[in-house]
C-alpha cells in the first residue's frame, strides 16, 4: 500500500438517471504514468472531477498519499498536492508568466490587505526555476498570456502545475488544441516530469501519445474501467477493441 499515490474503490458519480462513472477501481503508483482512455462520454472527465473534487461523488471511497479523503472542495483536493491542467487552461491573459505561476497563491513582500506588495523578484527566480526544472522553453516571462502561442500557454500551466503539485498531476488532454511542435514541446515535459519520478494521469485520445509516455493504460466505456493494461501487454488495436465494445469483460488488471 506504501507505494500507492492514489486509489478509487467503487467510484461512482450519477447525474439523475445518468450513469456517468460506475464502481471505478483505479491504482496509481508512485512514479507511474497512467493513461485514461476512452470515447466522448465515457466518464473520464467525471472521474476526474470526483478526484479532485470539482464534484461530490455519489458513491465510493478514495485514498490519496496513504488516507482516505474526503475532499470537500477542489482547493482542498489542490492543497492535499493534486494538481490539474485543464482543456480550458485557467490562465489570466493580462498577467505575465512569473504571475500566472503564482495566480491565487502569490508571494507577499508586505501583508497590506489590498493594498500588499508581492515579492516579485522571489516569484521571477522561481519561475525560472519551475522552467528549469520542467524543461520549458519560454523566451520572454514578461510577455502577457495574451501575447503567446497556444503552445507556450499550454506550458506555463503546465509548469504551474508542475511546480506546485507534490504528489499528483493530472492532465486532462494537454495536447489536444496543440500543433505538431508545441505538441513535441509538451510531451517533452510530461518526459521530464517521469525522469523526476512524479506521477501523472494522463487523459489522452492520442495512442501514439499514450503508448510513447505511459506505463499503464486504462480505458474507460461507458462510465466504467473495461481495461487496465501495462503497455508492454497491449496494442494500440488492442486498446481500439475496449474503447470500442468490440472487446469487453472485467478489466485486466496489470501485475
Ligand atoms: N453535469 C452533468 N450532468 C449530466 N450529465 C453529465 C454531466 N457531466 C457529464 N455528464 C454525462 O456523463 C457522461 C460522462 O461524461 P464525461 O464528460 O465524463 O465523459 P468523457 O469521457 O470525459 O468525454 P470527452 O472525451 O467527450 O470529454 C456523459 O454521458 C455525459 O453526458
Amino acid at each position: 500500500m506504501s507505494d500507492i499515490v492514489l486509489k478509487t474503490e467503487n467510484l461512482t458519480k450519477r447525474y439523475g438517471g445518468v450513469h456517468a462513472l460506475e464502481g471505478a477501481n483505479f491504482e496509481l503508483r508512485k512514479g507511474e504514468h497512467v493513461a485514461i482512455m476512452g470515447d466522448n462520454g465515457a466518464g473520464k472527465s467525471t472521474f476526474v472531477r470526483q478526484i479532485t473534487a470539482v464534484e461530490q461523488r455519489t458513491s465510493g471511497q478514495i485514498w490519496f498519499d496513504g488516507k482516505e479523503v474526503n475532499f470537500a472542495g477542489p482547493i482542498e483536493a489542490r492543497t492535499a498536492g493534486i494538481e490539474t491542467v485543464f482543456q480550458n487552461l485557467a490562465l489570466a491573459d493580462d498577467l505575465d508568466v512569473p504571475s500566472n505561476l503564482f495566480l491565487g497563491r502569490e508571494k507577499v513582500l508586505f501583508n497590506l490587505g489590498p493594498f500588499s506588495i508581492l515579492d516579485r523578484k522571489y516569484m521571477r527566480k522561481a519561475t525560472e526555476a519551475a522552467l528549469v526544472r520542467t524543461a520549458v522553453k519560454i523566451p520572454n516571462l514578461s510577455n502577457t498570456i495574451r501575447h503567446m502561442s497556444g503552445g507556450q500557454r499550454q506550458c506555463v500551466a503546465i509548469a504551474r502545475t508542475a511546480t506546485f503539485a507534490s504528489k499528483l498531476i493530472i492532465m486532462d488532454e494537454p495536447t489536444a488544441a496543440l500543433g505538431v511542435q508545441e505538441t513535441a514541446q509538451v510531451e517533452n515535459i510530461i518526459r521530464t516530469l517521469k525522469d523526476n519520478g512524479e506521477p501523472l494521469i494522463l487523459i489522452s485520445h492520442n495512442m501514439r501519445q499514450v503508448f510513447d509516455l505511459c506505463d499503464r493504460i486504462v480505458v474507460f466505456r461507458r462510465g466504467r474501467i473495461v481495461a487496465n493494461l501495462r503497455k508492454e501487454n497491449t496494442d494500440g488495436q488492442d486498446i481500439v477493441s475496449y474503447i470500442t465494445g468490440a472487446k469487453t469483460g472485467e478489466a485486466e488488471l496489470a501485475a
